[in-house]
């Protein structure tokens, strides 16, 4: 995937720098360069890259920056913070959309104990019907009881399509050959499984795209009828550079909270994502790897693209490359030592993306998650990252 390539790239950078014999001003330049680099050829926005460049130097005055203290982990951490800030959009603090609590009962702006309802919205065959099916799976899966509606009245075959999905992930659904307003059909679905009890009602909308006013207008119909407690934004990860415009014009209209980046197993390069990001200032929440409903370790990929991010956030807190203990370093880290870890990394991480990891506990399960995965990756030194980290000072 694409994004691998953009962490090894990042990586990469922060080792050459690391490495360096003196870390001043155009050691900084150096190691900032490469990073925009690697951004550019994930095919994130300039002004973005440029942004994340100026504001690390903004931060980090090298040659003003006392004797004694670590230059290199000042400048890891501030281009950590700033690629992080890329990836949460800074949020609003909205209570509705505080990540939920524990990351294992519900993913982000959804949490237990009372009903939601979260539309999905985005541009044609951008995934969104596929990824409402994955969406409401996943919380199946989790104990939740989903239900999809399906208000695109605009594509023939779009029921059909849904029914299909559900039926395969035995999800109920609603939707209707005859009725032609999405608005209604929406608001019936919505009443129809509040009354069943239904936790989680998922809309799924007709493809737009920023020119089609009406279609704009009818998507803010949609909405006016059902609510949303959410609006996800749904994108094809091969967008580019126009992500930032579509996703504009749909937060302009509907209050999207959240992203899902769609089609990450082809060659998508998927750094419009990090466009659609800034341009609705909402997190991305999901990956969509696949076609089929059961692809649904989305979450767990979201986490493992964060946890490229938290290896830095590992190596910020100076917490050892080689995690595991004993004499030779070979011994499987006792609980102790995991906890201390754990709390030392929930340190050294931004409190948002922190919660959205779904707190401590969200991200010590992630690194179990990792573990059993096998890759190692979200280990310091564990693979993934260039270099291996010889000589460093
Ligand atoms: N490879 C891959 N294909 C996907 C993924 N998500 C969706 N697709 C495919 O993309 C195509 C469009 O997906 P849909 O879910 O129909 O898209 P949509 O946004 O609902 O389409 P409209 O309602 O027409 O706007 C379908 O062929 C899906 O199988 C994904 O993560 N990976």
């Amino acid at each position: 995937m694409v994004l691998n390539e953009l962490g090894r790239g990042i990586t990469s950078a922060l080792a050459s720098m690391a490495n360096a014999m003196v870390i001043d001003e155009a050691a900084l330049d150096e190691c900032l360069k490469e990073i925009c680099k690697a951004l550019l050829q994930s095919d994130v926005n300039v002004k973005l890259v440029a942004a994340m460049r100026s504001n690390v130097k903004k931060r980090v005055n090298v040659e003003e920056l006392a004797a004694g203290l670590n230059k290199r982990k000042i400048i890891e951490k501030a281009v950590f913070d700033e690629i992080c800030a890329m990836l949460d959009g800074g949020g609003d603090g909205d209570e509705k959309k505080a990540a939920a609590k524990d990351g294992a009962s519900g993913s982000y702006g959804v949490r237990k104990g009372k009903p939601h309802v979260v539309m999905f919205v985005g541009l044609q065959g951008s995934g969104k019907t596929t990824t409402c099916t994955k969406y409401a799976y996943w919380h199946k899966k989790k104990g939740w009881k989903p239900a999809l509606v399906c208000a695109d009245t605009f594509r023939a075959g779009a029921f059909d399509q849904l029914k299909q999905n559900a039926t395969k992930a035995q999800i109920p659904f609603y939707g209707s050959y005859e009725e032609t307003d999405p608005a209604v059909i929406a608001q019936q679905g919505v009443e129809l499984f509040r009354r069943e009890g239904r936790d989680l009602i998922i809309v799924d909308t007709s493809g737009r795209h920023k020119q089609e006013a009406a279609l704009f207008e009818e998507m803010r119909q949609v909405a006016e009828a059902v609510k949303p407690d959410l609006a996800v934004f749904v994108m094809d990860g091969s967008i580019g550079q126009a992500a930032f415009d579509q996703a504009k014009a749909f937060k302009e209209s509907v209050e999207v909270g959240a992203v899902i980046v769609t089609k990450l197993d082809g060659h998508a390069k998927g750094g419009g994502a990090l466009s659609a990001v800034a341009a609705t200032k909402s997190p991305v929440i999901f990956y969509g790897t696949g076609r089929g409903h059961q692809e649904v370790f989305m979450l767990l990929e979201a986490y493992k693209h964060y946890a490229k991010y938290a290896t830095q956030a590992l190596k910020a807190a100076n917490i050892p490359k080689n995690l595991k203990g004993g004499k030779g370093g070979d011994a499987p880290l006792n609980a102790r030592h995991m906890q201390q870890t754990m709390q030392r990394m929930a340190g050294a991480l931004p409190p948002q993306l922190l919660r959205q990891m779904g707190g401590p506990s969200g991200l010590a399960q992630l690194m179990k998650s990792m573990e059993q995965m096998g890759g190692g990756g979200m280990m310091p030194g564990g693979g993934g990252g260039g270099g291996g980290g010889k000589g460093r000072k």
